[in-house]
């Protein structure tokens, strides 16, 4: 899209606004029909994807607005159940493209492939042997991936360690292969998974140990992706609060997650608020790339926040968040559901690297959202006003009979089912 920038989108009705997408010329004819189709997700599609299925279960799509990172604009598409993320995000996009953007950048795709040998006579010298052999062992995994090899990625290196050597381990001690393969555009779980299978064998004839486990890490430490924003502080200001005084809140709210383990579970929970739309919307695994992200976050052996938020001399408030980012344009169930693949069509991506930075982003925004919320008029005012609709319905409202009642309910300040019920009796009397 030209431009991510449009105002008001949210005021708009779900027909206004899909027609401005045709206006604007981001959807094909093709792409309209699944993604504006009742069901996207055919049942068959679904049958081929999984297991046991008896139906789909459907998500909200939204678009998080405003995005601009490094000069370019991106229309985000976030699929959620959660009231108030979207807004959140798009809100602080808005300031921060004012700001001149997010700048972003990322490491080469390099995802780790782990190979358990147990049982060796000596340990240390099977690690010798092992490295001794090092170049031979990479040539032979990359001879179980030779299109990966055409595209430029492949095994790159490899490392070994002894693990639970102490005599007084209660675990047996065991040699880890580490094995760095480029997965190019794929997030690549099969992919080295099938690699590190096929090593086995070798590995166990030049060790003499026993081959357990071969599957990947799903803590890509080699394949990380960072964002950064500097705001002005007078972009920050709200009715009530001065630009400085929410900077300060941020920094604040930051350094009690840095400090705190309980905090920092909440205020990483708010990032995934934005990193897990994204990387479902785009078909990718959520699940890797949460287990990543907590795991970065407790790389320092303490688990803190994932963010770190300061100001400059000049007085700007600077937001910096750096993480594993195991996410695709390929490969998995990207180009299977149909929605995915437009939701790549439509964030124009040419890149896995730059689909992992578009996230990182979106997880930098959405985490200054909730802390700027928070450190001013607490979260209620914005989430609960949003949430509102959904407690209407959850009360039994339809129609239009949830606007009525959400508005009720936001006006009285009392954001509640056990009220909503009530106002749903009322009204039908
Ligand atoms: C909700 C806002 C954005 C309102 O904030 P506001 O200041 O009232 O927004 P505004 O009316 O000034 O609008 C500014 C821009 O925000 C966007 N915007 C504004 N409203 C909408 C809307 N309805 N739908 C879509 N976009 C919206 C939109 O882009 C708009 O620009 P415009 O288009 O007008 O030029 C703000 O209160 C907010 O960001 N709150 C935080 C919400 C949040 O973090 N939600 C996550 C759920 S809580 C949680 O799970 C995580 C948490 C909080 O526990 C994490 C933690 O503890 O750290
Ligand atoms: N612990 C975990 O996280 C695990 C996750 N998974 C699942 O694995 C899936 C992801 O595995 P992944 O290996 O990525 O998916 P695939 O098995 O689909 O492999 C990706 C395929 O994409 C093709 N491809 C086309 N273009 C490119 C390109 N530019 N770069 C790289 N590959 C390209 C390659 O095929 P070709 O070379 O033949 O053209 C490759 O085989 C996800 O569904 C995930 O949920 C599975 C096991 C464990």
């Amino acid at each position: 899209m030209q431009t991510s920038r449009i105002p008001g989108f949210y005021n708009m009705t779900v027909d206004e606004r899909r027609e401005l997408l045709s206006k604007m010329s981001a959807f094909s004819e093709e792409d309209k029909a699944y993604l504006y189709a009742e069901k996207p997700l055919s049942t068959d599609t679904a049958d081929n994807m999984i297991e046991n299925v008896v139906g789909t279960f459907p998500l909200p799509l939204g678009l998080g607005l405003n995005f601009l990172i490094n000069d370019k604009e991106y229309a985000v598409p976030m699929a959620i159940e959660e009231p108030s993320v979207v807004a959140s995000a798009s809100h602080i996009a808005k300031i921060v493209r004012e700001a001149g953007g997010f700048t972003t950048e990322a490491t080469e795709r390099v995802m780790i492939g782990q190979i358990q040998v147990v049982g060796c006579q000596d340990f240390h010298k099977a690690k010798e042997v092992i490295l001794s052999e090092k170049d031979t062992l990479i040539n032979y995994m990359n001879t179980a991936y030779p299109s990966l090899i055409k595209r430029g990625g492949g095994a790159e290196d490899l490392d070994v360690r002894i693990l639970n050597e102490d005599a007084n381990s209660k675990f047996s001690q065991m040699l880890i292969l580490h094995v760095y393969i480029n997965t190019c555009d794929a997030m690549g779980a099969n992919i080295i998974n099938t690699m590190v299978e096929a090593l086995a064998p070798n590995v166990e004839e030049l060790t003499g140990g026993k081959v357990y486990l071969r599957i990947l890490s799903n803590y890509p430490d080699r394949c990380l992706a960072r964002a950064r924003c500097i705001i002005p502080p007078d972009l920050l200001a709200t009715e009530e609060f001065t630009g400085e005084m929410v900077r300060d809140g941020v920094i604040h709210a930051y350094e009690f997650a840095a400090s705190d383990p309980y905090r920092a579970v909440t205020h990483n929970k708010g990032i995934m608020n934005g990193i897990d739309p994204v990387v479902i919307a785009t078909g990718n695994d959520w699940r890797a790339v949460e287990a990543g992200a907590h795991a970065h976050a407790a790389r320092n052996g303490r688990y803190g926040s994932m963010t770190e938020w300061s100001k400059d001399d000049e007085g700007n408030l600077i937001g910096e968040l750096e993480l594993p980012m195991s996410v695709g344009t390929v490969g998995g169930s990207i180009r299977v559901h149909p929605v995915s693949k437009i939701a790549h069509k439509l964030l124009n991506v040419d890149s896995a690297q730059e689909l992992a930075q578009v996230i990182v982003a979106v997880g930098l925004a959405q985490n200054l959202g909730a802390l700027k919320a928070l450190a001013t008029d607490g979260i209620q005012k914005g989430h609960m006003a949003l949430h509102s609709r959904s407690v209407a319905i959850a009360a039994g409202a339809t129609g239009e009979m949830i606007d009525v009642i959400s508005q009720r309910l936001i006006e009285e300040k009392e954001i509640r089912v056990g009220k909503a019920k009530e106002l749903v009796e009322e009204y039908k009397k």
